[in-house]
């Protein structure tokens, strides 16, 4: 018999209220242990008194539900008690579960697990389901949302159907050559597998969008030494992240902060000043800033405006279009200001006194949000999606420029598997224990 299992399902520590939930066939067995009555109406809310089965002990009063095979989350019988929030109520609760016989403790994604091996839910929607769960801002949890609907699934489920099709008429090339099937199958397979194939490309080389969205999209602060970087990064941050001083070289590390931009993830990061390094500490600092450079998905280059006309060549160097040039100390610049470096418009602030710092939010949120909202169509989401569609536009290329449709046929069938690897579909048993590991317990 399959084991039954259950796990606080809320978060741990002190709360209103806290969700112990049990999945598997004794489910039913140990709602009515715990509560000493028939079991409740399905899906139906009912108050009652829990108590330990041996001893009748109390342990609380609460609402429990019980969701019956197959229409639970996990596509088994469940039964959730909904009780007071403190760690003795849920332990008490725990302790007495764990007595029954046949019931232990549900290991990191276990339910989720059950219910993808139900049939639930494919492999893309558990993993939204870990994405939601994790989301910090609103652009997160929209994507999550959509890949937990369906979205992804949808998309290579329905490449996938496509693959099989043109596989069948592959295969009945090679079972009735001398038929007169029309023309031959190189000319009616091909064109499918070139739209595939660029429809693939196009959803592979998206910028990363998807996945930059649920790791964080990377800003580097970068400028020369005394600039005003870190003073910059604590007033966008609101707190005193990095140290401020009149010293140049002060920054060697690499400081992060994370923050919210318009519902967008961004880790924003103050770096090492850029110029000729006295020592070797700050040399690797600089080598640092320059990594964080080269790496990032948007840079603010910060110049001193005091220090105007002249510009830090260094400075400078990094700008691109995927950067936003800011001009600091507005506050204390005599000279003239300047519009233009490199092409890009400048922004005039003050890291002391917040001038022109809520257009700098405005830019850098319209810069993020033009680079990362979705424009309707689906985005990739993650590094194991990304190796399973690459092996197929892999497959799908060989299969387009091989002689044999015996051959075309072999590679077709391998880019099928692959996308069926990413939903789940076919041989998975290998990789279930990785995806799910990641869940926390009670999920
Ligand atoms: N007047 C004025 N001074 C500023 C402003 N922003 C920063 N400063 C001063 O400039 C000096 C350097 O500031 P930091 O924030 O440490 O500069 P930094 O670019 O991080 O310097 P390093 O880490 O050494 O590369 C400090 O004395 C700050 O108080 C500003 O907007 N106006
Ligand atoms: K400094
Ligand atoms: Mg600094």
């Amino acid at each position: 018999m399959v084991p039954t299992i259950f796990a606080p399902a809320t978060a741990p520590g002190r709360g209103g209220v806290a969700i112990v939930r049990v999945s598997g066939p004794l489910a039913g067995t140990a709602l009515t242990a715990l509560t000493a009555r028939p079991l409740p109406a399905p899906r139906m809310a009912a108050f009652v008194r829990m108590t330990v089965p041996e001893s009748g002990e109390f342990l609380d009063q609460g609402l429990v539900l019980w969701f019956p095979a197959p229409h639970s989350f996990t596509g088994e019988d469940v039964a959730e008690f909904h009780v007071h929030g403190g760690r003795a109520v849920i332990s008490g609760v725990i302790d007495a579960l764990a007595s029954l016989p046949g019931l232990r403790i549900a290991e990191p994604g276990e339910f989720s697990r059950r219910g993808f091996e139900n049939g639930k839910f494919d492999l893309t929607a558990a993993e939204a389901i870990a994405d939601l769960v994790d989301a910090d801002t609103a652009a997160q949890r929209r994507q999550a949302l959509r890949q937990m609907e369906g979205e992804l699934g949808r998309l290579y489920d329905g490449w996938r159907h496509r693959l099989t099709r043109a596989l069948a008429h592959l295969e009945a090339d090679i079972d009735f050559p001398d038929e007169d099937l029309p023309e031959g199958v190189g000319v009616m397979v091909r064109p499918e597998l070139e739209t595939m194939a660029g429809e693939i490309a196009s959803h592979l080389n998206d910028n990363r969008r998807g996945e930059r969205l649920r790791d964080g999209i990377h800003i580097a602060i970068l400028g020369a030494p005394n600039a005003g970087k870190s003073s910059l990064l604590n007033v966008l941050a609101r707190r005193e992240a990095a140290i401020v001083s009149e010293r140049a070289g002060t920054t060697r590390d690499v400081v992060e902060v994370h923050l919210d931009l318009g519902g967008f993830p961004v880790v924003l990061a103050d770096t090492a000043g850029l110029r000729e390094a006295a020592d070797e500490i700050e040399s690797e600092g600089i080598r640092r800033a320059l990594d964080r450079a080269a790496n990032a998905d948007l840079k603010l280059a910060v110049f001193d405006a005091t220090a105007l006309p002249e510009l830090d060549a260094q400075t400078i160097a990094v700008v691109d279009d995927q950067t936003l040039v800011v001009l600091n100390k507005v506050d204390s610049a005599s000279g003239g200001m300047i519009q233009q470096i490199v092409g890009q418009q400048t922004m005039p602030v003050s890291a002391r006194t917040g001038e022109g710092l809520a257009d700098l939010l405005q830019a850098l949120t319209d810069a993020v949000r033009t680079r990362f909202e979705a424009p309707g169509v689906p985005a990739l989401t993650r590094a194991r999606h990304r190796g399973a569609l690459e092996e197929c536009a892999a497959s799908l290329q060989r299969a387009m420029t091989a002689d044999l449709p015996e051959l075309a046929a072999e590679d077709v069938r391998l880019a099928s598997r692959a996308l069926g690897r990413i939903t789940g579909r076919v041989d998975v048993e290998d990789l279930l224990d990785v995806i799910f590991r990641d869940f926390c317990i009670g999920k």
